[in-house]
């Protein structure tokens, strides 16, 4: 080739592009939900607007819509630590989320794999029932995520009725009780544990509460609640953009309130959505959170940490 090359439009652009930064990695194991609203879909379209590089290993593929969950077809183990196995030795996550399990005998294998070290800053979603009422976990999944994953964990995440089930009690009838059992999930070994979705009536209406539960204490988390029709998959966008945002560098406790900012915003963007007959998807990639790419992890994600009231 002889003289100058030409340079097509954009590519000065292009090349800037081929020099952004590279993001830091996140895995998470989960379940694909087919409707796109919760499960690996949800996580990796988290991921993604919080500038995340997802990579990630399915432990089952379930038929499932917004109307709810018609089929759940379970991934053979050796498959599912197979994916595992080569995004770890490739691509190096410092996060790993695990989200719906499934099966006892995965648990004990992710498990296993936690203890012998080789899931980094692990977050754990315990799914065991989808909101529309169907069975997630089979049999002795509570008790293996219990005894076996929840202790390795930076940080777990269960709603109430996980909350509950995973202490083997009644579900929280109050702040209070809210409070107590993620201490008490705590104590089985996690570092940090977010009991979430908690409501209390007002006379506005209702509150959504979190309870955080950690080494230095109790902190509550409330808010009004957002009406809208479109929850689906609340609890794993919570939990993947935490995982995000440690990644990203930040620590526990304030990765658990930039997610919480995280899911509001997402809730208030799709409240207006028609997606599907049935409760449909918050809009996990409609954010505007990043922008403009400097000074990414400021407002409005982030709020000062606050023992009941926070910001609304
Ligand atoms: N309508 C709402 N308004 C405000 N916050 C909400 C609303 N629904 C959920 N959240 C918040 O979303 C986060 C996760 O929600 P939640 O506890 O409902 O998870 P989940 O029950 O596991 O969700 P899912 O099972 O649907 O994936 C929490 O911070 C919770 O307070
Ligand atoms: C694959 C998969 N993982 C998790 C959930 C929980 O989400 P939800 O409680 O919103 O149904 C789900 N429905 N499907």
């Amino acid at each position: 080739m002889t003289g100058r090359q030409h340079t097509p439009p954009g590519a000065g652009a292009a090349r800037q592009a081929e020099h952004a930064p590279t993001p830091p990695v996140a895995l998470t194991i989960a379940g694909s939900d087919s409707g796109g609203g919760a499960g690996i879909q949800a996580d990796l379209a988290t991921f993604a607007a919080l500038g995340v590089h997802g990579a990630s290993a399915v432990t089952a593929v379930t038929v499932q819509d917004t109307t709810g969950v018609h089929g759940v077809h379970a991934l053979p183990v050796d498959v599912v630590l197979a994916q595992v196995d080569c995004v770890l030795a490739d691509l190096a996550p410092t996060v790993v989320k695990v989200g719906m399990l499934g099966e006892a005998c995965l648990t004990l294998a992710v498990a296993r794999l936690a203890a012998a070290g080789r899931l980094p800053r692990l977050v754990v979603d315990p799914v065991l029932v989808s909101t529309s009422g169907h069975s997630l976990a089979a049999d002795g999944v509570t008790q293996a995520l219990r005894d076996h994953l929840l202790p390795h964990a930076v940080l777990v995440t269960p709603n109430t009725d996980e909350a509950a089930a995973l202490l083997d009690v009644g579900p929280a009838r109050s702040v209070d009780e809210q409070a107590d059992q993620a201490q008490a999930l705590r104590a089985l070994g996690a570092t940090t544990v977010v009991v979430t979705g908690g409501t209390v009536r007002t006379a506005a209406g209702a509150d959504r509460v979190d309870v955080l539960a950690e080494a230095a204490g109790t902190h509550v988390f409330r808010s009004s609640e957002i009406a809208t029709d479109n929850d689906h998959g609340t609890g794993c966008t919570f939990a993947s953009a935490a995982a995000a945002f440690l990644a990203r560098g930040e620590s526990t406790r304030d990765a658990v309130l930039s997610a919480r900012g995280f899911v509001r915003h997402a809730l208030r963007t799709s409240a207006g959505w028609r997606l599907g007959a049935g409760r449909g998807p918050v809009a996990h990639t409609r954010t505007t959170f990043l922008d403009p790419p400097a000074s990414p992890l400021t407002s409005p994600l982030t709020s000062p940490l606050t023992s009941q009231g926070a910001p609304r």
